[in-house]
């Protein structure tokens, strides 16, 4: 059976080790920082932390000893916040099996150098970029926990590897796409957590269906014309990992981002609003990557700004929100 180790045990991390376990194709072992979860996993085959309730394959394993997880690994399945993945990965590198293909997880832009999360892997790693996978979409972990119906894009320049990891994780619930724009899916998955702050932040001011659409559609607008300045196809972005991960995350009250948008658009400062956010609300951080990076193409990203501005506490959602409906009239248009 193929080895597959997944590396972070929090809602991700756990759920689609599941995914792979349910899959029955691999052989799974999911590493996990805390005793407590890896017991959890084990003996009682639940993350009571993140899926309480929830009954998890029997036959997924956990460990708190990386070297063991990673140990003859055809896989590496990286789950950890954007932000801290280097980290991460310098601590693990030495122990990656020569030859596994490494894939992330993450939607998320590194602050300080605006690398994608497979660069950030193939730079620590010294890999080829066709050794890095990436898998994205409309995939809410708490949903395919639960064994709810969810699509997904697994992307890698090498195409084989792609359909290998999608064999490996296509399940009856679960159905997987492969792709080889990599750069597409990455950053739709990266920028859909900054347009699904903004529409928190409209659901968290009273406003309604109209204005998360507009955010929505516009929010897609930029995403495009960033992704197509970067190398992406603009087709990527129409897709699951583009439109449909933008849609579910901004149509889900379970979504960390909306949320965290949600409670600063009812009035809480964004001090507040972090003190009381407990799991990876990627945007947060990379909202402020993601303008770097635009502003370093000559990119405009209004909606992005708008976020920025707002976690920096500069200006207020109303004010936010009378910036961007004052912008110049002009024609509607989709990508650049
Ligand atoms: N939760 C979802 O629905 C979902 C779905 C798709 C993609 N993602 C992406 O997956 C990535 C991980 O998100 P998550 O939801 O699993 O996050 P999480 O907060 O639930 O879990 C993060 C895990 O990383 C571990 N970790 C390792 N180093 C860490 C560090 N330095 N700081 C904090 N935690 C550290 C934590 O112990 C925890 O197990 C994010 O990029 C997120 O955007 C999440
Ligand atoms: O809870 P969020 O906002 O991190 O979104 C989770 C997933 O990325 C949705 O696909």
């Amino acid at each position: 059976m193929t080895k597959v180790a997944v590396l972070g045990s929090g809602s991700w991390g756990t759920a689609f080790a599941n995914v792979l376990a349910d899959a029955q194709v691999a052989d799974v072992r999911l590493y996990g920082r805390r005793a407590d979860v890896v017991d959890a996993v084990n003996q009682r085959h639940e993350n009571p932390d993140y899926f309480p309730g929830v009954e998890l394959n029997p036959n997924l394993t956990a460990t708190s000893d990386p070297v063991a997880a990673l140990e003859g690994a055809r896989f590496v399945v990286l789950a950890v916040p954007s932000q801290s993945l280097r980290d991460n990965l310098t601590a693990w590198r030495a122990h990656i099996p020569e030859g596994a293909a490494v894939v992330s997880l993450m939607k998320g832009i590194e602050l300080g150098t605006m690398r994608r999360m497979s660069d950030v892997i193939s730079q620590t790693l010294d890999i080829a970029p066709e050794r890095v996978v990436c898998v994205s979409g409309p995939n809410l972990a708490g949903e395919i926990a639960e064994r709810q119906p969810a699509t997904a894009v697994v992307a890698c320049p090498h195409e084989p590897t792609a359909v290998e990891l999608q064999h490996l994780c296509k399940s009856s619930y679960f159905r997987p796409y492969t792709s080889t724009d990599l750069v597409g899916v990455e950053l739709g998955g990266a920028v859909k957590n900054v347009i699904a702050l903004a529409v928190g932040v409209a659901v968290g001011m009273g406003f309604g269906d109209n204005a998360k659409a507009s955010l929505i559609t516009r929010g897609l607008a930029e995403t495009v014309r960033l992704a197509v300045a970067l190398g992406a196809s603009e087709h990527t972005l129409a897709g699951l990992a583009g439109m449909g991960d933008l849609v579910a995350t901004c149509s889900s009250p379970r979504s960390r981002n909306r949320t965290v948008g949600e409670k600063l658009g009812s009035g809480m400062t964004p001090d507040e609003v972090l003190a009381a956010t407990r799991q990876t609300a990627e945007g947060v951080k990379s909202s402020e990557a993601i303008l770097a990076l635009a502003r370093a193409n000559g990119v405009d990203m209004p909606i992005t700004e708008a976020v920025v501005g707002m976690m920096r506490n500069e200006f207020t959602p109303a004010q936010a929100l009378m910036a961007f409906m004052s912008r110049s009239a002009k024609p509607e248009r989709y990508g650049l």
